[in-house]
């Protein structure tokens, strides 16, 4: 059957006229289309992520909108949002200076494990094409000095009191725009400036499996249902070598670069390239005890289970392990992200587009707090010593040489995360792209993203979030402290001045949560969007392809802790709740102890075990 072609920004089939607006664009037809093949009702979920709602089948798939819960609000041309005065907003360097200082405290609850995860999440569903445009090179800040010429450099300007950065006397921070729609030339500077993103905007694992089929098939092995596969060691690993380890050290035996689905997002950082290896193994593993259960499946079959379990499992420890300790599980019960069931959740409805909502993905940088700068090494739990987290990016290399990645996985266990406060990891406030560039301020940048995505001021999100837009600066007493009250007082000119990026920085905790009421309001607007437009979500049984009530149950017996005891290198005892720290109720345990998925009640009683496939 033939593919229809949908606009990628307007999410319906092409007309007439926008073929002709996008015959004018160099490739229009191709990067501003997404062609969608008819959805069948019996099929599940797409590497491509179309038809993961059948109403609106291109939404889901690489090139979808970030969906926004205000709309932007920007200067003239799509230009960054002035101060009321007319005037530019204040530096973010100088408010994060204000706001947040250099240091290490450390969680008592959480262990680095939890980061890991995270971040994986977030490149999950949102790529990060965009630092290609000043990570190794850029105009920005050519002598030091913003370049405000360039319409894509929206550098930081640096006080020259600034508390560190006065003694090298650096006056700008390199930053560029997010590329949009309007840089490919799919819409007109008149429509509001909006982000794509090429990777699926789902919780899909694309990080192992990529986010097109013509790339899936090119990392299967098209046998039992494995993903391409060799070893290094007794470490499995996938086939085929990725270019984009551009800081490998192949002089300290660094030449390895893991071909993951998504080979760029997946080997950003050591939080990312790990999680995406526990995934890739765990997929291989899981076809493996298929193929045993079932002899008679052939090699799609197997592939597509195994999949559909991988994802599955993914999608319940991210909501039901990791979300409910960030939001509180009562919080998420009653928000109806989580459910205490032994059923089906049937929430799926197709009225929303599957999506991840801009402040989302946005607000998500608040965890920069509770990120590490530095990944501390364990072997047989005694520590040897730590790697800067900036060094390793697009490094996945490490990971083969030196039992790297079995000491930076007894590591995630044992570390501790670092605190949610104001206190921010001087690798990430300083340098977070290591020697490639002078300095960076990572939260900085966070809040200057804000004004590159125009987000409208914090009022406007204050009046959704159910607290009071504020006309006074007191009258935001209620969701930040006093004391940093003053200090934006002094900061921003007019109270509409304040923005939300620097708000989720700035608020207090949510009694339960760890997270201020802004972000907390956002993460569940999203975190339902996600349950209730994807109709392959693991808990949703009204469609053929469906897990049965007791293969969902099977899947609600496994953890993170069962993930890292089957596919993390060299994890013989982990403790039971891995996203915190090991103590006194959280002592590491035999693997034997963890519980996992009976793959068994996947068995097929239409496969004799003597039928061979
Ligand atoms: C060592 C650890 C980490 C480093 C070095 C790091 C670095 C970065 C960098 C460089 C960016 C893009 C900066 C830009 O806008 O130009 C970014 C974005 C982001 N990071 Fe992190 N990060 C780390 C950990 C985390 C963790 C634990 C989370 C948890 C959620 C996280 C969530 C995000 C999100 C949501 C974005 C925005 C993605 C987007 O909108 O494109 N990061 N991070």
């Amino acid at each position: 059957q033939e593919a229809v072609l949908y606009d990628a920004y307007f999410g319906k089939p092409i007309s007439e006229k926008r073929s002709g607006y996008l015959a004018g664009v160099a490739n229009g037809t191709t990067v501003c289309t997404v062609p969608v093949l008819p959805c069948r009702k019996e099929e599940g979920r797409r590497v491509d992520g179309t038809c993961t709602n059948p109403k609106h089948p291109s939404r889901g798939a690489s090139m979808t909108p970030l969906p926004r819960l205000l709309p932007a609000q920007y200067g003239p041309g799509n230009t960054l949002r002035p101060a009321s005065d007319g005037s530019e907003l204040p530096s973010t360097r100088l408010i994060r200076t204000s706001l947040l200082a250099d240091g290490t405290l450390t969680n008592h609850e959480f262990s680095t494990l939890a980061t890991h995860f995270f971040v994986a999440s977030a490149a999950d569903n949102v790529d990060l094409f965009y630092l290609t445009r000043y990570f190794p090179l850029s105009d920005c800040c050519v002598g030091n000095t913003p370049n405000r010429v360039n319409p894509s450099c929206i550098p930081i300007p640096v006080p020259g009191d600034d508390p560190y950065l006065r003694i090298p006397q650096i006056r700008c921070l390199n930053l560029t725009r997010i590329i949009n729609y309007q840089d490919l030339g799919c819409l007109p500077n008149s429509l509001s400036a909006e982000r794509y993103s090429v990777v699926t905007p789902l919780l899909d694992l694309s990080l192992v499996y990529g986010n097109t089929e013509a790339r899936n098939r090119m990392i299967r092995s098209n046998q039992g249902g494995e993903l391409a596969f060799r070893m290094e060691g007794d470490r499995e690993v996938p086939q085929g070598q990725s270019v984009n380890c551009l800081n490998n050290q192949p002089l300290q035996g660094e030449v390895v670069c893991y071909n993951f689905g998504d080979a760029f997002q997946a080997n950003l950082l050591p939080g990312i390239y790990l999680t995406t290896m526990w995934f890739f193994r765990e997929h291989n593993r899981i076809a493996r005890g298929l193929a045993k259960v079932n002899p008679c499946w052939d090699d799609e079959k197997l592939f597509q289970t195994a999949r559909q379990i991988n994802i599955a499992q993914y999608q319940y420890i991210f909501y039901y392990e990791l979300i409910v300790e960030l939001l509180g599980r009562k919080n998420a019960l009653a928000e109806g992200i989580v459910y205490d069931t032994a059923g089906y959740v049937n929430d799926f409805d197709p009225h929303y587009e599957p999506g991840v909502i801009r402040e989302y993905i946005l607000g998500a940088r608040w965890f920069h707090n509770f990120q590490p700068g530095q990944f501390d090494l364990y072997r047989n739990g005694k520590y040897r010593g730590r790697r800067p987290a900036p060094d390793d990016s697009l490094r996945s290399g490490i990971l083969s040489v030196n039992n790297t990645e079995a000491d930076l996985t007894q590591g995630s266990l044992i570390q501790p995360s670092d605190d949610f406060d104001y206190v921010i990891a001087p690798d990430l406030a300083e340098r977070y792209f290591g020697e490639v560039q002078t300095a960076n301020d990572l939260p900085a940048t966070d809040m200057m993203r804000g004004r590159d995505a125009g987000l409208p001021p914090y009022n406007h999100y204050r009046k959704i979030c159910g607290m009071k837009p504020a006309k006074h600066w007191e009258d935001f007493h209620d969701a930040i402290d006093k004391d940093k009250v003053e200090v934006l007082r002094r900061i921003y000119e007019e109270i509409d001045d304040m923005e939300l990026m620097v708000a989720i920085y700035a608020e207090k905790l949510m009694p339960g949560t760890w997270v201020g009421p802004s972000l907390y309001c956002i993460m569940v607007h999203n975190l339902l969007l996600w349950r209730r437009s994807d109709k392959f979500f693991f808990e949703h049984g009204d469609f053929p392809a469906a897990l049965t009530i007791p293969q969902l149950n099977a899947v609600r017996k496994t953890s993170i802790a069962r993930v890292l005891c089957d596919s993390g290198d060299s994890i013989t005892h982990i403790q039971p709740a891995a996203f915190f720290r090991q103590g006194h109720w959280n002592k590491p345990v035999s693997c034997k102890e963890i519980p996992g998925i009976n793959l068994n009640k996947w068995k097929d009683p239409w496969c004799p075990k003597d039928k061979k496939k």
